[in-house]
């Protein structure tokens, strides 16, 4: 399988649904000096809120619900991607799910890593392959 050069300075993508925010929020808000050291994008709502909560800029993709995940879903295919942090809500459905399971289908394909929840987000936060290059599996 070829394989790509992941920079240390990471592209991260982070989502969240309207009922995941507030823990997002919290959860992005105590991390704040890790999450500097790298390059952030985010689906509409998530990312202005992340960029307000930070005061770090946040690349800012359309909402979810209008095709930001979608949009995101295509970084990850060509290449631009490095990370998500996806606290999709498990207790809600969502008019867009297709979208949903296809973002998260496209990082499983694409090998990159995904944290869907506080405890993997920090296992992949701090993991030594964030602070660093490596080199990543994929699928072409
Ligand atoms: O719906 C989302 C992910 O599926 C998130 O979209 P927003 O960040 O625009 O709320």
């Amino acid at each position: 399988m070829p394989t790509v050069t992941v920079p240390a300075r990471k592209r991260i993508a982070i989502v969240a649904h309207d009922n995941k925010k507030p823990e997002l929020l919290t959860w992005v808000a105590a991390r704040r000096d890790l999450l500097a050291a790298h390059e952030l994008f985010g689906t509409g709502t998530t990312g202005k809120l992340v960029a307000e909560k930070l005061g770090l800029p946040v690349h800012r993709f359309l909402s979810g619900p209008l095709g930001g995940d979608q949009q995101i879903g295509a970084f990850i295919a060509e290449l631009k991607l490095d990370a998500l942090i996806f606290f999709w809500d498990p207790l809600e459905a969502q008019p867009h799910d297709p979208d949903v399971k296809a973002l998260i289908r496209v990082a499983v394909v694409w090998n990159i890593p995904v944290a869907c929840n506080e405890a993997t987000a920090d296992h992949l936060l701090t993991s030594p392959l964030m602070a660093k290059e490596y080199a990543r599996t994929v699928p072409v």
